[in-house]
């Protein structure tokens, strides 16, 4: 069984509450890790450690040289992928090759990309008259925020989580994380990455733990945490912001969606079912910006529902590395549970079942696992809760609609505000309603296309700030205005 313990300091360490908690294979639910349960004394010590770093070594290390550890931490990681791979699959039992193409690449680029941004991104500069005539000269100077506090979920573990931990160390910051219970795996690994390139002692801590009460809880209280950078649920920011509010701290939250695809009847019909599918279907739709709502325009509608079933229908479940075997279970049996119980309810609700929901035959070895069947429903009114809530899972509502109009209304009823994925080969359409919709991120004929130089972040209740390229310096750093007069 893999042991997994908090990374302080620069040092693996049990901790000392005494207590470890156990985390299950989403293949077959048997025991697979033993993880030590951090309490408020590991979150003193991230914090200690932290706090020293920022006043040795870190503190004062140029940019050019953090830029280059940067780099190196990129290469070690690529240098390790197997082992990244492996972590991460055990830990989420998806597709090997979504470890290898999507999520452990990302890694990699997530210390990259900040490092390169940090190195050419300018400060402002404002010159400026006086009375006198002489003048006056201001610009700014960028400083860390401090010590960061990093709280990720499950779903994309290590890209979601070096995608706060890349630019907060890029800008000269000490990160705390709190990995997810389901998924401890990367983060720690990670933390033999920072010791093998030689990342000063406490710039990276991980303390391992759950939320309410425990590592997640403790870590956003904590006064010696500056600023807190959250992904996960809506309802978990709430509860953060509160806590965040104490010390009047500042937050960057990445959170919940119920994003909408849009599909036009000038599409290029493959491709919006194949585009359609992953983003209702990638990592069993565990994906934030993943589409659970989806429009089609009415002479297209019935044909595009037959394609979509049939791809629906073409899964192969099975473990990780099976030959053959493109689809993943879901991360726990609580999550199973949640998206069997919207599967009940889009029945009660009235629902056109089109394919699905239930539980797909297994073979006896995984029949425990967290497996569910994507599913595809039809017939809802857009008040029904399968309509309105984020489930997280794989499965997808269809509606036809009529007018460009209706779509855009339709697309901004809801909550939430992350992203929305449009197909149509009428780009002047395109870029209307791009401007219309309420999200974060518009894609056009393309889903989850990520250039990281680019805004991330969600509108509404999905989230509050943005990400990316020099969205990210702004939170993770501070500007000072030095002004001199001449
Ligand atoms: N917008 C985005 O970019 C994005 C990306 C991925 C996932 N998500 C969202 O994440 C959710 C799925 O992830 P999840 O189930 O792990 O989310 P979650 O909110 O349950 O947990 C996320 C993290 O917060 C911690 N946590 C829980 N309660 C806490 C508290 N009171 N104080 C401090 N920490 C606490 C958890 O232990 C975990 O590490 C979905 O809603 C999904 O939409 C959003
Ligand atoms: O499941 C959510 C995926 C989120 C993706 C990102 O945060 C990203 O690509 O930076």
């Amino acid at each position: 069984m893999r042991q997994i313990d908090h990374f302080i300091a620069g040092e693996f360490t049990a901790g000392t509450t005494g207590k470890r908690f156990e985390k299950r294979s989403p293949l077959d639910n048997t025991v697979i890790t033993s993880i030590a349960e951090g309490g408020k004394a590991e979150v003193d010590a991230a914090v200690a450690a932290a706090r020293n770093a920022m006043d040795g070594e870190w503190g004062r290390m140029p940019t050019a040289q953090r830029v280059d550890m940067l780099y190196a931490v990129a290469d070690e990681i690529t240098r390790r992928f197997d082992d990244f791979v492996q972590a991460e699959m055990e830990d989420t039992g998806q597709p090997a090759h979504v470890m290898e193409h999507v999520f452990i690449p990302r890694g990699a680029a997530n210390f990259k990309v900040f490092a390169d941004v940090i190195k050419n991104v300018p400060t402002e500069t404002f010159q400026m008259d006086t009375p006198d005539g002489e003048g006056a000269l201001n610009y700014g100077i960028r400083v860390p925020k401090g010590v960061i506090g990093v709280i990720s979920p499950w779903n994309a573990p290590f890209l979601l989580m070096t995608w706060k931990v890349g630019p907060a160390l890029a800008c000269g910051n000490a990160v705390i994380v709190k990995p997810s219970e389901e998924t401890p795996n990367t983060a720690a690994l990670l933390g033999e990455v920072m010791n093998a390139v030689g990342v000063p002692k406490g710039v990276y801590n991980v303390v391992n733990g759950f939320g309410p009460q425990s590592a997640g809880e403790y870590i956003t209280r904590h006064p010696g945490v500056d600023a807190i950078t959250f992904t996960g649920e809506t309802r978990t920011g709430t509860a953060i912001m509160k806590a965040a509010a104490e010390g009047t701290r500042d937050v960057s939250f990445e959170m919940g969606g119920k994003n909408a695809g849009i599909v036009f009847a000038d599409c290029d019909f493959d491709a919006a079912v194949k585009g359609i599918f992953r983003s209702a279907f990638l990592n069993s739709g565990q994906v934030c910006l993943g589409t659970e709502r989806v429009y089609v325009e009415r002479p297209i509608f019935d044909r595009f529902v037959a394609a979509l079933k049939e791809m629906a229908e073409s899964v192969r479940f099975g473990r990780p590395r099976d030959a053959g075997a493109d689809y993943g279970p879901l991360i726990s049996k609580e999550h199973q549970q949640k998206v069997l119980s919207y599967y009940a309810k889009a029945v009660e609700e009235g629902a056109t079942v089109v394919t699905g929901g239930g539980v797909p035959d297994m073979s006896a070895e995984l029949a425990g696992g967290n497996w569910v069947q994507p599913t595809i429903w039809t017939g809802l009114p857009e008040t029904a809760a399968v309509v309105r809530e984020e489930i997280f899972g794989p499965c997808c509502h269809l509606r036809p609609f009529d007018s460009e109009a209706e779509v855009v209304s339709l697309a901004n009823d809801t909550d939430y505000g992350l992203s929305t994925t449009i197909w149509t080969t009428n780009l002047a359409r395109a870029h209307r309603m791009a401007a219309r919709i309420d999200v974060g991120i518009t894609w056009i004929n393309s889903w989850f296309l990520r250039d990281l130089r680019t805004a991330f972040g969600g509108s509404k209740q999905s989230g509050i700030g943005r990400e990316g390229g020099v969205h990210s310096l702004e939170f993770y750093t501070e500007t000072r205005n030095v002004c001199i007069k001449l």
